[in-house]
C-alpha cells in the first residue's frame, strides 16, 4: 500500500466556535496538547496549559497566543499530585473565572516487556494517565458542581482500551481506567450539566511519543506503521483538534460518556481480519477467483442435492 498524504483538512468550524470558553489542557507544553492549544485559540478559546517543565510551557504558550495575546496561560503543575492540581484549579478560578473544559492530554508511556517493569515503572505511567485525570476531572467538577455551573471533561485515550496492547500494559490499563471513569462520570454528572467524552486517535507522530513507542530500528511495529493503517497514513493534529473543537463545543450538549476513536481505521485491521489484503493487484484478485471459484466447483459436483 502507498502511503497517502495528509489533506489539509481546513476547520469546518466558525471561528467563534469556542468564544467564552476557557479550556484546560493538560500536558501542553509539547507534542498534540501544545499543537491543539493554537486550534482552540484560533476558535475563540482562553487556555491554560499545564505541565511540569515552565520552559516548555511559556514557549508553548506564546506559539499558541500569536494570533491572540493574553489568551494563554500557564502553570507547572505535576497532574501526579492532587494537592497541586487543587492549588493550581484554584488559582485559575481566583485569578481568571471558572473553566468550561477540562482536556486531560498529559500522558506517560513507553515500549518495555512486562516483566522487566519495576512498581515505579508501572506507577509512572499509571499514576500520570489515571491519577492524574480524575485528579484534575475532579478539581474542576467540584468547582463546577458548587458553583452550579455546567462543564465538559474530555480526555485523551487510544484505542487499546478496546483491545489492549502489549509491550505497553501500563498505558493499556490506565487508559481503560480512563475509559471506565469517562462513562461512569457521564451518567453520576448529567444532571449537573458536566459532559464527560473521550477521543482515541490513532498514531498522530510527536517527537516524544515515537521516542518512547519506537526508538530503534528494530522497534517498529504495527502501533506505529503507516502501511498498516488502511487510510494509509497517520493522523494530523488539524484533523483531532476540529474532533476536540466539536466535543467542547456547545454543537452537542447532549453528547455524553462516549470514547471516540479516529485512527484511519487502524484498530479494525488487526491480524484477525482480511484488511492487509488491500495491498493485492487485479491480477492477485483475477488469481484468487479463480482458485476460490474452481474448489466451488468441485464442492458443487459432489453435492446429491440443489
Ligand atoms: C493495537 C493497535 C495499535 C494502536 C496504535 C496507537 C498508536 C499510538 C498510540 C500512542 C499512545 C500513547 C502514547 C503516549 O502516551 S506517548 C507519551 C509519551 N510521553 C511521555 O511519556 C511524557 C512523560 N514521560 C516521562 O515523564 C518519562 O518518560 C517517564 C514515563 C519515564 C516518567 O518519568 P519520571 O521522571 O516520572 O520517572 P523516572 O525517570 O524516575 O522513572 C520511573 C521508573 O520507571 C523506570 N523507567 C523509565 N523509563 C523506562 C523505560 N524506558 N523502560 C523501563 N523502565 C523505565 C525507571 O527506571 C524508574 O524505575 P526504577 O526506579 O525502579 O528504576
Ligand atoms: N501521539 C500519538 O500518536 C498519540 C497520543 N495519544 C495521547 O496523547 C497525549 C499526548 O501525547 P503526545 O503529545 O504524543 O506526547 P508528549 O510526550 O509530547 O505529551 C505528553 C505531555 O504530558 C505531560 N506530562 C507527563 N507527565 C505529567 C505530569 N505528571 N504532570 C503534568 N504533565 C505531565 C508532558 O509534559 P512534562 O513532561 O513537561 O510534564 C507532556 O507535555 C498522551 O496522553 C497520549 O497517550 C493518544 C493516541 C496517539
Amino acid at each position: 500500500m502507498t502511503a497517502q498524504s495528509a489533506p489539509q483538512a481546513p476547520s469546518p468550524f466558525a471561528s467563534h466556535a469556542l468564544a467564552g470558553k476557557r479550556v484546560l489542557v493538560t500536558g501542553g507544553g509539547s507534542g498534540l496538547g501544545r499543537a491543539l492549544a493554537g486550534h482552540l485559540v484560533a476558535h475563540g478559546a482562553d487556555v491554560h496549559l499545564w505541565g511540569r517543565r515552565e520552559g516548555m510551557l511559556r514557549e508553548a504558550a506564546q506559539e499558541a497566543a500569536a494570533g491572540r495575546p493574553g489568551s494563554v496561560h500557564v502553570a507547572t503543575v505535576d497532574i501526579r499530585r492532587s494537592d497541586q492540581v487543587d492549588e493550581a484549579m484554584g488559582a485559575i478560578w481566583a485569578e481568571h473565572g471558572p473553566l468550561t473544559s477540562v482536556f486531560n492530554n498529559a500522558g506517560a508511556n513507553f515500549i518495555a516487556r512486562t516483566e522487566d517493569l519495576s512498581p515505579r515503572a508501572f506507577e509512572a505511567v499509571t499514576s500520570t494517565i489515571m491519577d492524574g485525570s480524575y485528579f484534575t476531572s475532579t478539581a474542576a467538577a467540584r468547582r463546577w458542581i458548587a458553583d452550579g455551573l455546567p462543564g465538559s471533561i474530555l480526555s485523551n485515550l487510544t484505542t487499546w482500551v478496546w483491545t489492549g496492547s502489549a509491550f505497553v500494559v501500563p498505558a493499556a490499563m490506565a487508559k481503560a481506567a480512563v475509559h471506565a471513569m469517562t462513562m461512569s462520570l457521564a451518567a453520576e454528572w448529567a444532571r449537573h450539566r458536566i459532559r464527560v467524552n473521550a477521543v482515541a486517535p490513532g498514531p498522530i507522530p510527536t517527537d516524544y511519543a515515537w521516542a518512547m513507542l519506537n526508538p530503534t530500528d528494530k522497534s517498529s511495529s504495527g502501533a506505529t506503521q503507516t502501511d498498516r493503517i488502511p487510510a494509509g497514513r497517520t493522523g494530523t493534529v488539524a484533523e483531532l483538534a476540529h474532533l476536540v473543537i466539536f466535543l467542547l463545543s456547545d454543537a452537542c450538549a447532549y453528547l455524553t460518556g462516549q470514547t471516540i476513536a479516529m485512527d484511519g481505521g487502524q484498530m479494525l485491521a488487526g491480524p484477525g481480519t482480511f484488511a492487509e489484503l488491500a495491498k493485492l493487484t487485479d491480477a492477485d484478485w483475477a488469481e484468487i477467483r479463480a482458485q476460490s471459484k474452481a474448489a466451488s466447483a468441485v464442492s458443487a459436483a459432489q453435492r446429491a442435492v440443489g
